[in-house]
């Protein structure tokens, strides 16, 4: 159990804490945490979940209720959920601005030790399960998918981003013989409206609870697929001791949330994860209403990729198969960060196609998250399924490409894709520059010795810069490389896959469109919902107005 322990030395706080990575549990058959998690699946699973908003820290029961579905089995309703509209989100705002000054004032380590608790508890089975069988119902995911994100990245943001914090407290500007100059971690003005995507429970977490933790109160904004595991994260949160008030979860259609917080006078910053057209809408309405607000709002925004896998062809023909096939199809291709174009050399190309396939076709099963042997299941909803299936469909019409594997699509169950190994002779093919977010996997094979032509094509082949892997064992070709591909993602890998990054061992976020690239899971986030105070503080009275040149 950890507390954060505040030693006041001199005019500095400074702090004995330090985070650690949350162990990933095996979940192996029969283990202890198997038994609760499945008594935590079959709870959520036979009964109806109802989910209320919840502002000024009580349960608003709406009239206008939806329906979270399980992805893998459509016809199952997992939760009923009410949305809030335009009038309760302006009640939520109100409650917002009215309590965070309150929430601010608390002194910070009380603040700092509700998220400690927070992860004490997450790290605990009861919890732990409750995380992980809200998403794997109703995002999908598998036991370890489930486990790295409403598990581990979960509990990882709290404990590191208090680490964090902790840091900046010791911090104190240099005070001299007649003054004493201090420096204060300040909430920001006003409320921070944080809208979530549907794939990560943990990336929820983080958007609703970092700028709490630097003492701002929040809107929370859930993506509609993500009910369940993100009403559990805030019932967590306020079993940890929140205080009422501090975060208000209002599911709510994108368009009024967007339209309510951008009107409001008192929006202080949007944090934002999602697909970079709906960041670009809501930038947008932050523009229309520029002189109507009562400070700068903030924009945090993490956003969409195209994120690839260049191949030289000194590359482990082994690892590069592997990592592909893990970053392009484990949770769908539905992460920001999947691989989704491949660039490969001719002289590999033969037994790279050939090991993929046989993979593919012979040892990836598709099905139910709830199995242990699956390793990929349906995707989030029926819009996504629609959007994928077209991509195939110009696929399967296109002179350019060729379908090598996969490419069936099912929604008579469940919203299955099947992973998809695409061949293009096209290297600006719209599959190879436009985002996709499912299992649909664009290979461009290159001659061996254009190489250098290759990287100029990868540098502007896509707007997106968020994640890029290179396989290569050259040392010297690996230095070009990355010099020439500088600025093409914001997370690089060498000789891994363009996935799974972790809090505090490789903090996230994406360049250009993708994304303001704030590096969620590393130091300087959590700055980014604080205003510092700088105080100077005379101790002397001024005895003249004259500098000594005027004497
Ligand atoms: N860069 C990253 O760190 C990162 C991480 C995860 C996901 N993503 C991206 O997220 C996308 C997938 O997630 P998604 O489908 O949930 O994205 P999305 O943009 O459809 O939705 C994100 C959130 O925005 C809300 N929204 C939609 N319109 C809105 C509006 N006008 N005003 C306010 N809110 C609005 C949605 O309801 C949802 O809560 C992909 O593009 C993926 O790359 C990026
Ligand atoms: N932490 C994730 C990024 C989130 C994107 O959806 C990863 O690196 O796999």
């Amino acid at each position: 159990m950890y507390r954060l322990q505040f030693r006041r030395c001199a005019s500095t706080f400074s702090t004995r804490y330090t985070a650690k990575n949350e162990p990933i549990l095996e979940y192996r058959r029969g283990g202890k945490e198997v038994k609760q998690l499945e008594e935590t699946l079959n709870e959520y699973k036979s009964k109806l979940n109802r989910i209320p908003c919840i502002v000024d820290g009580k349960e608003v029961w709406t009239n206008s209720v939806q329906r979270q579905l399980l992805p893998f089995d459509h016809q199952h309703v997992l939760a009923e959920y009410c949305l809030a509209d335009p009038v309760l989100l302006e009640r939520a705002i109100e409650s917002g601005v009215k309590n965070r000054s309150r929430w601010e004032q608390m002194p910070v380590e009380e603040r700092a030790n509700i998220f400690l608790k927070a992860a004490d508890l997450g790290s605990d089975l009861k919890w732990r399960s409750r995380l992980l069988a809200s998403t794997m119902l109703g995002q999908g995911k598998t036991i370890f998918q489930a486990e790295i994100d409403a598990a581990c990245e979960v509990i990882d943001f709290w404990r590191f981003n208090v680490q964090y914090l902790a840091s900046a407290l010791a911090y104190s500007p240099i005070s001299t013989r007649d003054s004493e100059n201090t420096y204060i971690q300040r909430g920001l003005e006003g409320f921070v409206a944080a809208v979530s995507p549907f794939n990560f429970t943990a990336i929820g977490a983080n958007l609703a609870s970092s700028p709490a933790l630097m003492g701002n109160t929040v809107l929370w904004k859930s993506a509609s697929t993500a009910i369940l595991s993100n009403y559990v994260v805030y019932k967590l949160l306020e079993e940890a001791g929140l205080p009422p008030g501090v975060i208000q979860f209002v599911p709510s259609k994108g368009g009024d949330f967007g339209r309510a917080i951008t009107r409001s006078p008192h929006l202080a910053a949007i944090t934002f994860t999602g697909s970079t057209d709906t960041f670009m809408t809501l930038w947008k309405w932050v523009a229309d209403n520029i002189g109507n607000y009562r400070t700068f709002p903030r924009m945090i925004g993490e956003c969409g990729g195209k994120n690839f896998h260049l191949i030289h062809s000194s590359a482990d023909p082994t690892t590069i198969v592997y990592a592909t096939i893990r970053s392009a199809f484990e949770y769908s291709g539905q992460k920001c960060s999947a691989c989704s174009r491949v660039y490969l050399p001719r002289s590999m190309s033969k037994t790279f196609f050939a090991h993929m396939k046989s993979i593919m076709m012979n040892e990836l099963k598709i099905g139910s998250p709830l199995q242990h042997e699956t390793f990929t299941s349906a995707v989030i909803d029926r819009a996504s399924f629609d959007n994928i299936r077209n991509y195939i469909e110009y696929a399967r019409s296109s002179p350019t490409t060729k379908i090598l594997v996969g490419g069936q699509c099912d929604d008579s169950v469940g919203f299955y894709v099947q992973p998809t190994l695409i061949e293009t002779t096209d290297p600006k093919d719209k599959l190879m520059c436009e985002e996709i977010f499912g299992p649909v996997l664009t290979v461009y094979v290159y001659e061996d010795d254009k190489y250098d032509e290759t990287l100029e094509l990868i540098d502007q082949t896509s707007n997106y810069a968020l994640t890029g892997s290179i396989f290569c064992k050259d040392e010297n070709v690996l230095k070009k490389t990355r010099a020439r591909l500088m600025q093409a993602m914001g997370n690089l890998y060498i000789n891994d896959k363009s996935t799974g990054a972790v809090v505090n061992q490789q903090p996230f976020g994406g360049a250009r469109l993708s994304g303001t690239n704030d590096k969620a899971g590393g130091p300087h986030y959590i700055f980014r919902f604080s205003s510092p105070l700088a105080v100077k503080n005379m101790k002397e009275p001024l005895k003249t107005f004259k500098h000594a040149s005027m004497e």
